[in-house]
C-alpha cells in the first residue's frame, strides 16, 4: 500500500499525461499511471481525465466495491482541508438508504425484535461481509464453498444459527456470533441468520452454504435414533461433514406421493437396498449424508444414507451455476441399515410434509432478503444515474416502480415477521400442521412479490441489468435466480392451492353469506 500523503488541487493537475496519472475520487486521490493499461474500461478514458475531480463519472460507472478493491493498490493520499461526502461501507454497516434495512433497522418500534437481534444481526452481517468477496469470486468460477469456509461458519456458530433454535443450543452450539447466548437463541434470530446469508449476493454460492443442511438435518433431528442424533448433528453443525435433502425425482416434483426410490428390505431385516435416482439436489455434489425418501413395502418412508462408493452424484448445470452443488444422484444397490430410518417406517410423507413447512419458511426469508437488496440498489442508481438531464429518480415512472417494490416487500416481510411470532408459540409439529396454509400462501406471495421486483429492477437498471458484472450485476443475478425459490419446496401453483385447501379444512359448515 503506498504512503498516503495530503494534496492540493493543483498539484494532482499537475499529473495529467500517459505515465503520470492522478485523478481525484470524492476529496482522495489515486495514482492510475501504471493501472490505466489494465483497466477494464481502457486506458483512453482515464487519460481523458487524469488530473481531475472524476467522483461523478467514476460512480456513474462504477459500484463501490471497486473503489473499496483498488484503494489499497492505487490511493496515495487526500485533498488538504476536504472531508470526503460519500459514505464507504465497512463490514457490518448497517444501509441507511430507505428501505435497505428491515423496520426496525431503520428507526422503527418492533413487537419481535430487541437488543439481543441487533447485536446478533451486526456480528453476523461481519462474517459474511468478510466472505463476499471470496463468495462472488467462487460463484463466478462455479466453486462450491470450501471445506474450510464450512467449518469456520460452523465453528463461528453461523451454520446453528440457520438451523435455528433447538436442543442442539448449548449441548453442541457453544458459540453464537455477537456473544448470543445458545439459550437466547429464537426463531427472530435464525429469520436474520437467512437474510444476512441471502445478502452475499452470490444466489448459487448463498445455497452452497446452506440450502443442504437447512432443509437435510431436520429429518434427522425430528425422527433419527439418538444414537443418529449424537453422530450426525454435531459433524453438521460444526461444519464437518455436509447434508443434503433428496426428495424430487426427474418424473416427480411437487408431487411427492409418486416418487420411485426404492428401499427393500434384506433377508435378515437388518439392512435396506436403496435403488434409484434423485434430480435438483441442492448441494449433493459435495454432501457426506443424504436425507432421502424412499418406498419401503409400507409406503414412503426417509431414511439417512451416508455416501458410499454406490451412491453417485454428478453437477447438474442450473441458472445459477455450480456454487449451489445442485446434482442428479444414482443410488445403485445401497445397503443401508434399519437404524437409518428418519421417523417411522411408512410415515415418510408426515416427515417431509412437516419440513416443508419450516423449508418454506427459510425461502421466504432468503428471498425477501434479496428482493430487500435490489431495491437499495434501484434507490441509489436511481439517485445517481442522470438520463435526459435529470436523475432517474425525477422521473415519476421510476417512482412509480420504486413504491410498486417496497409496498410488495414491507407487506410480505411483515406477514413473515408474523408467521414467525406464531412459530414461536408452537411446537414443531404444530407450527407443521397450523402454519402449513399461511406459510404456503406467504411463499406464493413473496415469490410473486420477487418476480414483480426482479421485473421493475430490470426496466430501472435497462442494459445493466442483463450485464453479470458492474452496476446491475445483483439485479442480473436476483432476475437469473428468483425462481428457484418461486420452484423449489412446492412450486407457486402448489402454494397457492396448498394455502386455500388447508384453509377449506377449517371452513365453518354453518357459514353462509
Ligand atoms: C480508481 C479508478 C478506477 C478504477 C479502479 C476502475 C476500475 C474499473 C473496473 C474494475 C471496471 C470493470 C467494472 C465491472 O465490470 O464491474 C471498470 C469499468 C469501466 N470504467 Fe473504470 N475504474 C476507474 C476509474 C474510471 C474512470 C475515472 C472512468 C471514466 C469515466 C472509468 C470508466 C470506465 C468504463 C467506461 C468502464 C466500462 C463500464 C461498462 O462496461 O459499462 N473508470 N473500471
Amino acid at each position: 500500500m503506498p504512503e498516503l500523503k495530503t494534496y492540493t488541487r493543483e498539484e494532482v493537475k499537475k499529473h495529467s499525461v500517459e505515465g503520470d496519472a492522478w485523478i481525484i475520487i470524492d476529496a482522495e486521490v489515486y495514482n492510475i499511471s501504471t493501472f490505466a493499461d489494465l483497466h477494464p474500461g481502457g486506458a483512453q478514458i482515464l487519460y481523458e481525465l487524469a488530473g481531475k475531480d472524476v467522483t461523478d463519472e467514476f460512480y456513474g460507472l462504477h459500484r463501490q466495491d471497486v473503489l473499496i478493491k483498488y484503494a489499497p493498490r492505487l490511493k496515495i493520499g487526500t485533498i488538504a482541508n476536504e472531508e470526503p461526502s460519500i459514505k464507504i461501507a465497512q463490514p457490518g454497516d448497517f444501509s441507511t438508504v430507505p428501505y435497505a434495512e428491515p423496520s426496525f433497522w431503520m428507526g422503527f418500534h418492533s413487537p419481535y425484535f430487541t437488543e439481543s437481534h441487533t447485536k446478533f444481526r451486526t456480528a453476523i452481517r461481519k462474517i459474511y461481509d468478510g466472505i463476499k468477496e471470496e463468495a462472488q469470486q467462487s460463484e463466478e468460477m462455479g466453486k462450491a464453498p470450501s471445506k474450510e469456509l464450512y467449518r469456520m461458519l460452523g465453528e463461528e456458530g453461523v451454520l446453528a444459527s440457520q438451523i435455528g433454535p433447538g436442543p442442539w443450543m448449548g449441548k453442541v452450539i457453544k458459540k453464537l456470533p455477537g456473544g448470543v447466548k445458545p439459550e437466547e437463541f429464537d426463531f427472530f434470530h435464525e429469520l436474520i441468520a437467512h437474510q444476512e446469508n441471502a445478502r452475499l449476493g452470490a444466489p448459487g454460492f448463498c445455497d452452497g452454504i446452506s440450502s443442504g443442511y437447512v432443509i437435510g438435518l431436520p429429518p434427522v433431528f425430528h425422527g433419527g435414533s439418538d444414537a443418529l442424533k449424537a453422530k450426525v448433528v454435531p459433524e453438521v453443525l460444526l461444519g464437518r461433514k455436509r447434508i443434503c435433502l433428496a426428495i424430487t425425482e426427474p418424473t416427480t416434483g411437487s408431487d411427492v406421493s409418486s416418487i420411485r426410490c426404492s428401499a427393500k428390505r434384506t433377508a435378515d431385516g437388518k439392512h435396506f437396498i436403496v435403488n434409484g435416482v434423485k434430480k435438483w439436489i441442492t448441494n449433493g455434489t459435495f454432501a457426506d449424508y443424504f436425507s432421502v425418501a424412499v418406498k419401503t413395502e409400507k409406503g414412503i418412508t426417509m431414511l439417512l444414507i451416508e455416501r458410499d462408493d454406490n451412491v453417485e452424484t454428478k453437477a447438474i448445470k442450473t441458472s445459477y451455476g455450480a456454487s449451489a452443488g445442485t446434482s442428479y444422484i444414482t443410488f445403485e444397490n445401497v445397503k443401508v441399515p434399519v437404524e437409518n430410518i428418519l421417523g417411522e417406517e411408512g410415515k415418510g410423507f408426515f416427515v417431509i410434509m412437516a419440513n416443508f413447512c419450516k423449508e418454506r419458511w427459510y425461502i421466504c426469508a432468503a428471498i425477501n432478503a434479496g428482493s430487500r437488496s435490489v431495491i437499495e440498489d434501484c434507490f441509489k442508481w436511481a439517485n445517481q444515474r442522470k438520463v435526459f438531464g435529470k436523475r432517474l429518480i425525477d422521473q415519476p415512472v421510476i417512482r412509480n416502480k420504486l413504491a410498486s417494490m417496497i409496498s410488495e416487500l414491507e407487506a410480505v416481510e411483515n406477514w413473515h415477521e408474523n408467521l414467525t411470532y406464531q412459530m414461536s408459540k408452537m411446537s414443531y409439529f404444530e407450527m407443521a400442521t397450523q402454519l402449513l396454509g399461511p406459510v404456503a400462501l406467504l411463499k406464493y406471495r413473496s415469490t410473486r412479490a420477487a418476480h414483480n421486483i426482479a421485473d421493475d429492477a430490470s426496466q430501472i437498471f435497462g442494459g445493466r441489468a442483463i450485464t453479470k458484472t458492474g452496476m446491475g450485476k445483483n439485479v442480473e443475478a436476483f432476475h437469473r435466480t428468483y425462481k428457484f425459490a418461486a420452484i423449489l419446496g412446492g412450486s407457486e401453483e402448489i402454494m397457492a392451492d396448498l394455502g386455500i385447501n388447508q384453509a377449506m379444512r377449517i371452513f365453518p359448515k354453518d357459514s353462509k353469506l
